[in-house]
Formats: structure tokens, C-alpha cells, sequence
């Protein structure tokens, strides 16, 4: 049974989901916040919320549960993702499902500001008809400025266009063609649409970049009368500057949705004429919060039942088609992973991975985190396919990934490769046949051994009677060997050799000297790994 939490008020089509999906459990707790939060995230298998909720490094402090966070919206400014990464937690949004809406919501402002619709109705309201000073500005034929060409940017372009309104545009990431069939002007930066705009609205995330894109000293380069627009994220504008602006004359009109620190309910802006403020409705309608709030249970439920990662904001997704085609790889990508980590066994710096054939021409990402995955998690608590990459880089260690569609002894392989402490080992996998995980590789040597449960690896002189010696062994300390592997070097005897043993139980450590005390036995290990079909849960 799977716990959800439902953090924030969401669309009861959204309720409506959980209570129809056998094996889910969920409670709806809004409003935490400090430690009551802490406590009832490590309750739940997964969460969704919205912005009412903020999940900071404290949040998460402790947490040995959660697996996935939701947000029903874009934005995941409210949740810390490298906190969330790190205690292995995947978190997804629902881009898309509000687009709609806040394109029409950033209209609805941008016209209301046009006609003075807030002011007007105020005056009925107080009882005045003053027909007078509401008098208006027609925007077509007016020009609108759009930083960030997005999905809402688009949307809020195609409505400019249908009210005759210019539309130029500016996005790191619009290419020329794409302005051309937007039917929009494209300018390199957004100094340069100011004089010439009389609308500006921003559809980005409040990045480094884009905090305080409006300032003091771009009120120096508008257009005289630039009413502007912020659905987006608060702090995109600098609020003094609006202020100032809108004293000044420069800005004819501020509308904002959204706000620094929300909740806000007192600002300058909100009693200076020329405004038009929202408490972040940009995606308050009936329409935009089933979709989101469907669409987030719908990723949250995926998540926890089948693997499935979709939207994913901190990791690689993972569609059930790439999870069924990678299933076998994710497998023996795990347990390489684990079986290097052993057979190493000291501290490592380097890390590479070699994705050959088939394989290598699919979405490697989520393999490389699988491998990471089986390295760590016998030494970092609590790692997983979603924070293993980043523990491994907090760790200074460097991963390198390559890809070789060429296809060697099979159709698909996996190949590592790990050093440190001036010591180098490596392996190599393939599935063979219908999900055989096979090790095929060992420090350089090809041999064909099982790659589950307990082996017993050996590297030794290639001489006559090592194998009967260690064999005898085992037999005299009644440990059955279900397998054996040998690979050497080159086709004579007297080299270096590696010997693979699939045991049926445990080796007293007794045992394991008598082993060692071969004299052919230059290094020897028992390796543990899942067993043949256990899969780890964030695969099953
Ligand atoms: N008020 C509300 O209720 C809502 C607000 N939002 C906000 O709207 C924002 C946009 O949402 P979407 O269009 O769905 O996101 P999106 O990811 O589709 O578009 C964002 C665009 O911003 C562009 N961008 C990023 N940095 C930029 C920069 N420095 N200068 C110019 N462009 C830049 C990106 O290239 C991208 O095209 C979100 O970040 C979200 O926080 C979204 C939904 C509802
Ligand atoms: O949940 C909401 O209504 C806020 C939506 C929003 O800001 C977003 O999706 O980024």
C-alpha cells in the first residue's frame, strides 16, 4: 500500500483519482509548515502540492520515505531540489496544464490595466459614475514585448496577434524560424525591445538572470506610458523600481499576479493608481486545477507503482516504454555497480561507462544513474537511481559516459570501469537470452558467469589443480558451488587468471583464509548481489 499526502487544496477530480486507485492510501494535511511538516513527509510515500507549501532541506531532514513530490503547476520554486535529490526523492510538475490559463490570465490583466476595469468597477462600488477619468487605451495596433517563449509566451503571443497587437519577442532559445511561424519579432536581448514597446510581459522562472530584469535602470530606456505585466514569478520586476516608475511616469500601468514573498497583502502597489493585482490566480481556474491536479496524481501513482518518471525536474525521465526496453540493462547496470564497488573496495575517483550496441543508442542517463546507484549504496545511505549521481559528484568523483552503437561479441553490453588508490578494476554485462543478466568481463579477462547472488572471486596464477584446491575446499566446508567461471590470458596456461564462483551460501570467515592461503590466490572476495530476479524497488 502506497501513502500519498496532499499538501495544498487540488481539483476533487484529483481526490476523486486516489480514492479510485487500489493500493493507495492518502490523507489530505494543508498548511504545514516547520516541524509538522518534517514529521508527516516522512509518513507518505509520495506528496503533491501546490504554492502554498515550501519544502526547504528541513523539510526533508531525516526522511526515509518519500520517493516522489508532485507539484500540481510549473513552477518548483517552492521546493528545494537539491535537498530533494540528495535524499533520492524524484520531483515531477504538470507543465502544460495550466498553460492555457495564465496566457488568458496575463490578457485579462493586460486589458483590465488597458481600461481601467479594477478602478472603474471601485468607483461604482463607492457609488461615483466618472466617465472621465477611465479613459482608456485601445491596444490594437500596440506593441507587446515577451521575455520568455515558453508555453504561456506562446499562448499569450497568439492572443496578442488575434487583437492586432505587434508582438516582439525575446528567448535565449527562439531561434529565427521559429519567430518566423509564431509570427513574432525576435531581438537579442530585452534592452532592446524597451523603447519600443507599450506592453511587457514576462513568462519565465525567476532565474538569476531574470531577477530584477525591470530596475532602475531600465525605467531610462522604456517607452514613455509601458504598462507591464508579471504572471510569472515575483522578484522578475524590482518593486521599487515599479513604484518609482509608475511616480515617475515612465510606467503607465503594473499589473502583478505574483509576488516575492507570498502570501502578500501589503504592498505600496496595491493603493497607487495605475494597478492591477491578483493573489496568484494565474492558474485558478476550474479547467487548468483538474488537469494539473489529475495529471499530478496520475505522475505521483506511475511513480510508485511502475518506476515510470515523467516530468521529472531533478532526474532523467524514464517513459514505461524506456523503462521496458532498459529494464534487463537498468538490472545489470545496478549490479555492476554493486559488483565493482566490492571488488574494488577502496576509495574510488574515476568512474567510466562504456554502453555498447543497441543499448547504446537509447536514453543512457537513467543507466549511467542505475550504475551509480549499485556503486554507492553499500556505502551512502540511502542512495538511489535519483541521487546517486549527484552523491557521487559531491564526492569529487568524475563519471564519464560513452556510447558505441557498434555491436561487439553481443547485441547490447555494459562495460565499467572504476579507479582510485592507484587501483583500477572493471567488468562488463549482457542480458542473455530472455533476462539472463551474464558478467562477461573481469578486469580485462572474458569469462561468462552469473551475476546474482553470492560469488566467490578469485584472481590467481593460471597453474594446474587451483581450481580442484579451491574447489575441495569449499566441498570439505560443505559449501555448495552452483557455477563457475574461468577467464585467463590468452589461450596458455602460466598467466594471470580470474575464477567466478556461484555459491549457494555463506563463507566463514575461516573458510576464506583457508582460501586465501592458496598460494596461486593473489586477491580474493566474496561479492554479494540481489538475487537472480530481484530487482531493486525503484525498478520492480
Ligand atoms: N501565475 C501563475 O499562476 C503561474 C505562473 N507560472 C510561471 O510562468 C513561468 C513560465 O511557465 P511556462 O511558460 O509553462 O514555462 P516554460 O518552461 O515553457 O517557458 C519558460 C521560458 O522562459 C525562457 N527563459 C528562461 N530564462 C530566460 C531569460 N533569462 N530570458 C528570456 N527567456 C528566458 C525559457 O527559454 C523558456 O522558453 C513559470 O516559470 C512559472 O513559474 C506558470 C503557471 C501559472
Ligand atoms: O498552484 C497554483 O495555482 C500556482 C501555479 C503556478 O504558479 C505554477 O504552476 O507555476
Amino acid at each position: 500500500m502506497f501513502r500519498i499526502l496532499v499538501l495544498d487544496d487540488i481539483a476533487q477530480e484529483g481526490i476523486d483519482l486516489l480514492e479510485a486507485t487500489k493500493g493507495i492510501e492518502y490523507e489530505v494535511r494543508t498548511k504545514l509548515k516547520g516541524e509538522e511538516l518534517r514529521k508527516s513527509l516522512n509518513e507518505f510515500d509520495g506528496a503533491i502540492l501546490r504554492s502554498g507549501v515550501t519544502i526547504t532541506p528541513e523539510s526533508l531532514q531525516g526522511n526515509t520515505r518519500l520517493r516522489a513530490l508532485v507539484r500540481a503547476g510549473v513552477g518548483t520554486d517552492n521546493i528545494d531540489k537539491p535537498a530533494a535529490t540528495r535524499r533520492g526523492i524524484v520531483v515531477m510538475n504538470t507543465p502544460g496544464g495550466n498553460t492555457v490559463s495564465t496566457a488568458e490570465h496575463t490578457f485579462a490583466m493586460l486589458l483590465a490595466l488597458s481600461r481601467n476595469i479594477a478602478p472603474a468597477h471601485q468607483s461604482l462600488v463607492e457609488g461615483r459614475w466618472d466617465r472621465k477619468a477611465y479613459m482608456g487605451t485601445q491596444v490594437a495596433g500596440k506593441t507587446i514585448g515577451i521575455v520568455g517563449m515558453g508555453r504561456i509566451g506562446r499562448e499569450v503571443a497568439s492572443r496578442a496577434r488575434a487583437f492586432d497587437m505587434k508582438v516582439i519577442a525575446f528567448d535565449p532559445f527562439l531561434t529565427d524560424d521559429q519567430a518566423e511561424s509564431l509570427k513574432v519579432e525576435r531581438v537579442d536581448t530585452v534592452d532592446e525591445m524597451l523603447p519600443l514597446i507599450d506592453y511587457l510581459t514576462v513568462h519565465t522562472p525567476l532565474t538569476p538572470e531574470t531577477k530584477g530584469l525591470i530596475g532602475m535602470a531600465q525605467l531610462d530606456k522604456v517607452k514613455p506610458g509601458l504598462r507591464v505585466i508579471n504572471v510569472a514569478r515575483g522578484g522578475i520586476y524590482d518593486h521599487d523600481a515599479l513604484v518609482k516608475g509608475l511616480e515617475s511616469g515612465k510606467l503607465g500601468g503594473v499589473a502583478l499576479d505574483v509576488y516575492e514573498n507570498e502570501p502578500c497583502t501589503d504592498s505600496p502597489l496595491f493603493k497607487m493608481p495605475g494597478t492591477c493585482c491578483t493573489p496568484h490566480l494565474g492558474a485558478s481556474t476550474e479547467e487548468a486545477q483538474t488537469q494539473v491536479a489529475v495529471e499530478g496524481i496520475h505522475l505521483l501513482i506511475n511513480y510508485l507503482k511502475t518506476g515510470e518518471i515523467r516530468h521529472s525536474v531533478n532526474v532523467a525521465s524514464l517513459d514505461p516504454k524506456t523503462l521496458d526496453e532498459l529494464r534487463s540493462y537498468l538490472n545489470i547496470a545496478h549490479r555492476l555497480g554493486l559488483l565493482v564497488h566490492q571488488w574494488h573496495g577502496g576509495g574510488i575517483d574515476h568512474v567510466r561507462l562504456l554502453c555498447r550496441g543497441v543499448v547504446a543508442g537509447k536514453d543512457t542517463r537513467v543507466l549511467s544513474n542505475a550504475f551509480c546507484a549499485g556503486l554507492l549504496e553499500r556505502v551512502v545511505e540511502d542512495a538511489n537511481v535519483i541521487n546517486s549521481e549527484m552523491l557521487l559528484r559531491e564526492r569529487g568523483i568524475e563519471l564519464t559516459v560513452e556510447h558505441n552503437t557498434e555491436q561487439g561479441a553481443f547485441t547490447s553490453s555494459i562495460t565499467v570501469e572504476v579507479s582510485g588508490g592507484g587501483k583500477t578494476v572493471s567488468a562488463g554485462a549482457a542480458v542473455l537470452g530472455h533476462e539472463m543478466p551474464r558478467l562477461i568481463l573481469l578486469d580485462g579477462y572474458r569469462l561468462e558467469s552469473f551475476l546474482d547472488g553470492r560469488l566467490f572471486v578469485f584472481a590467481h596464477k593460471d597453474v594446474p589443480g587451483i581450481i580442484g584446491s579451491v574447489g575441495t575446499i569449499f566441498g570439505n566446508n560443505g559449501i555448495n558451488i552452483a557455477q563457475m567461471a574461468v577467464g585467463r590470458e590468452g589461450n596458455a596456461a602460466g598467466g594471470d587468471a580470474i575464477g567466478v564462483l556461484s555459491l549457494d551460501s555463506d563463507v566463514p570467515e575461516a573458510v576464506m583464509k583457508e582460501l586465501m592461503s592458496i598460494d596461486a590466490i593473489t586477491q580474493a572476495k566474496l561479492i554479494e548481489l540481489p538475487a537472480a530476479g530481484e530487482l531493486p524497488s525503484w525498478m520492480s
